[in-house]
């Protein structure tokens, strides 16, 4: 049998109820005569479940448009799925017409063309003597604007299957097509470094971002390696990424500088910041709070439907699944099972998160109204978050709650002591215990600042940069 007969099985869904996005493929019509073979019959049969709903995307069958037949577009992204026979037995498409970010506001999806096939990849690790198979045939054809969830057991393959999609590793055996490049073991790496370059972002926890750049340097790195802008286009489009990741007032500030959501969301602004096609994300919400979790997951929707971005993410938490548009299991290096969320639940899914952002939101807006009114020196209290730590809005003696300096509303736990709440004595971080100071700084903290420490509710006031220094 032809092992990608057999790795093609892999990428069928199971029949769908009514109302499946598979269900709606059915009524595009078959390719030209020249392109594809036959459908396999399973796939017919559920033809007859589902009828177009040209209204709210949502309604079922929400996600694709069915008839294209005299849509010139349409025509021309068959015409590239019939290069390949494998494309045409793949789920079809999902392209939004409209850049919209809103569930409530989500149109209808249009058919296009496969950005990602993977035929037959095997993958083998030498270790020593030994091969370990990672990925032992895995066939799966990923379309532009999909958002596709990887899990899977332990070892199953999932980061192996990432590294692959990234070209970070070539294949042992099988090739794939990305954004158009056919890629097999033999292709050249600079063929692969310009892919990486111009067409796909990465969202992993091991390209950190660098301590020793700033985050809009960090952000800026890819695209001074890309070499097409000049540093002023560079910069701009540096800080635009940043502010898309709601990360504006952060600019000059060094990854040791922010939260773990935040160097998340840094690291997001960078992989976007060259434009890509397909984001790979490998547990982009791992080890983050939930409000930091919700804020990513907000921006990941927004990239995915307002700019038609393509991800791929690897996750352990079931939460997100509801969000992709397909969830591929992975186990021993094999895809075993492929589901396709339902429209209405990704609906449901992106509302309540829209709500939680939303409310999660309001409360940081609630709670530093109520700081800023109970609080005493209410017009210390009323300065913006954040405009402090690595960024020059500090002024000797001014007053900065070491909240105020280092995070921004919901980010932290320690949100709560953004203002109203007194900094008292244990307050100093473990490496300020005043034994382990120099004697210098130490005769700072027991001079007469540390009265007026005392004198505001164990709030510090701040003579230099130097006393900044040692607060954050
Ligand atoms: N560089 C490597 N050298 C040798 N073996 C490797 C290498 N990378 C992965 N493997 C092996 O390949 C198999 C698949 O690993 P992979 O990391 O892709 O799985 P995974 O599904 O991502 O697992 P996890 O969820 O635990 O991260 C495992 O048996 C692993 O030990």
């Amino acid at each position: 049998m032809d092992p990608l007969a057999k790795g093609e099985q892999d990428l069928l869904p199971p029949p769908g109820p009514a109302g499946s996005p598979f269900a709606s493929l059915q009524r595009i019509p078959p390719p030209p005569s020249h392109a594809a073979p036959p459908p396999p019959s399973h796939r017919n049969s559920h033809h007859h479940t589902h009828t177009p709903s040209h209204g709210s995307l949502f309604a079922a069958p929400p996600d694709f448009v069915g008839d294209h037949t005299n849509d010139p577009s349409h025509q021309s992204h068959r015409k590239k799925a019939s290069r390949s026979s494998l494309a045409s037995i793949l789920p079809h498409p999902f392209r939004r017409t409209q850049s919209v970010a809103s569930a409530g506001t989500l149109k209808k999806l249009e058919p296009t063309d496969p950005i990602v096939i993977l035929r037959n990849i095997h993958k083998t690790y030498l270790l020593g003597l030994e091969g370990v198979a990672a990925l032992r045939g895995v066939s799966l054809s990923i379309q532009r604007g999909e958002w596709v969830a990887v899990y899977g057991t332990s070892g199953g393959g999932k980061t192996s299957l990432l590294n692959i999609i990234g070209t970070i590793d070539k294949p042992t055996k099988g090739d794939l097509t990305i954004c158009d490049t056919v890629i097999t073991p033999n292709t050249k790496d600079e063929v692969l470094a310009s892919l990486r370059l111009n067409k796909l972002g990465f969202v992993f926890q091991s390209f950190n971002l660098i301590s020793s750049m700033t985050a809009l340097e960090n952000v800026e790195l890819p695209m001074v390696l890309k070499g097409s802008l000049t540093a002023q286009e560079r910069k701009a489009r540096a800080i635009a990424s940043l502010k898309r990741v709601g990360l504006e007032h952060r600019l000059h500030h060094f990854p040791s500088k922010l939260s773990g959501g935040e160097q998340q969301r840094v690291t997001i602004a960078r992989a976007i910041a060259n434009l890509p096609e397909v984001l790979l994300l490998d547990e982009p919400t791992g080890d983050l709070d939930t409000q930091n979790t919700l804020r990513i997951l907000h921006l990941l929707h927004t990239l995915n439907v307002g700019e038609m971005m393509t991800f791929v993410m690897v996750t352990h938490d079931v939460y997100l699944k509801n969000f992709a548009h397909r969830v591929v299991y992975m186990r021993d290096g094999k895809i075993h099972r492929v589901e396709m969320t339902r429209s209405q639940k990704r609906k449901e899914a992106l509302e309540e998160l829209e709500a939680k952002v939303a409310e999660g939101e309001g409360r940081n807006v609630a709670r530093a109204a109520t700081s800023a009114e109970g609080a005493p020196n209410s017009d210390l209290h009323t300065r913006p978050v954040g405009t402090v730590t690595g960024e020059s809005a500090h002024q000797p003696g001014q007053y900065v709650s070491r909240a105020t300096e280092v995070r921004e509303p919901g980010d932290y736990a320690t949100y709560c002591v953004e203002s109203g709440v007194p900094a008292k004595a244990p307050d100093i971080p473990a490496r300020q215990d005043p034994q382990l100071m120099p004697s210098e700084s130490r005769d700072k903290l027991n001079g007469p600042e540390h009265h007026q420490i005392d004198r505001r509710d164990g709030k510090r006031i701040l003579r230099s940069m130097e006393d900044l220094d040692h607060i954050v």
